[in-house]
């Protein structure tokens, strides 16, 4: 797996300006990281203001329309991210998949909107807590990257996949760290089946609770290429030690 660790901070529906000053911290601290890709997906009021607050670090939407612009009110297209000087989207979350109910034909659409518009994805994928007790987690998951992996150019170079366990978002719960490997080394399988060698080189986040305390040991695991961050990424100081953590674990 190539490429530095990747940690993304999703802010989810939480920020107004105040946050601004987070993210100013945050891209100032990013300079001492230089072997971590950091970045942050604002809620979309906020992503012209912070791209403009930033300098080094990465800057994203939460989510993208799979059109390009029409009659959809209250969305936002991939091209209209891209204008605001989005880097990337996230697509995919789990949160969009049960409050939104989009499916994983859906999210592959909204996959190849964002990279025809020439960003990067970030595409979630996890199992709920009752698919992994009856020992579903890993055929759920693979299906829903057989469902919602974009074809498009830019596929998959463009392209990370975050394993979120929809039971571990927000809980404080986190996944084994065998269960972990063993999810990661399944998506890696999935990944080159689907797209051969290129597969084997797309970055692999782990979701779900990662704070400072568990970060270290989360990013450790082979296969894990950085983390997609929730609650802990609210704040400069509890981010940036996720981020101290992946920088920790190159050296
Ligand atoms: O996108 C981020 C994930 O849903 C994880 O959220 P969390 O870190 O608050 O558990």
């Amino acid at each position: 797996m190539a490429g530095l660790p990747y940690i993304v901070g999703n802010w989810k529906m939480n920020g107004t300006r105040a946050m601004l000053n987070e993210a100013r911290a945050i891209d100032r601290a990013a300079a001492r990281f230089p072997k971590v890709q950091v970045g942050v997906a604002p809620p979309a009021t906020l992503l012209y203001r912070v791209r403009d607050a930033v300098e080094l670090i990465g800057v994203g939407g939460q989510d993208c329309h799979a059109k390009d612009s029409g009659a959809f009110t209250g969305d936002v297209s991939a091209p209209m991210l891209k204008d605001a000087g989005a880097d990337f989207t996230i697509v995919g979350h789990s949160e969009r998949r049960e409050y939104h109910g989009e499916s994983d034909a859906d999210v592959k659409a909204k996959a190849e909107a964002a990279l025809s518009a020439g960003l990067a994805v970030i595409l979630c994928v996890g199992e709920t807590e009752s698919q992994r007790d009856a020992g579903d987690a890993e055929a759920v998951v693979g299906a829903q990257l057989e469902g919602s992996c974009p074809k498009a150019d830019g596929a998959p170079e463009k392209l990370s996949v975050a394993y979120e366990p929809v039971w571990a978002i927000g809980t404080g719960r986190v996944p084994s760290i065998e269960d972990v490997a063993a999810m990661h080394a399944s998506i890696r399988g999935k990944l080159v089946e689907l797209y051969g060698e290129g597969g084997g080189e797309v970055r692999i986040l782990y979701g779900g609770s990662v704070k400072a305390e568990n970060a270290a040991e989360l990013l450790a695991v082979p296969e894990v290429g950085g983390a997609l961050v929730g609650g802990a990424s609210l704040t400069a100081e509890s981010f940036l030690a996720i981020v101290g953590a992946a920088a920790s674990l190159g050296e």
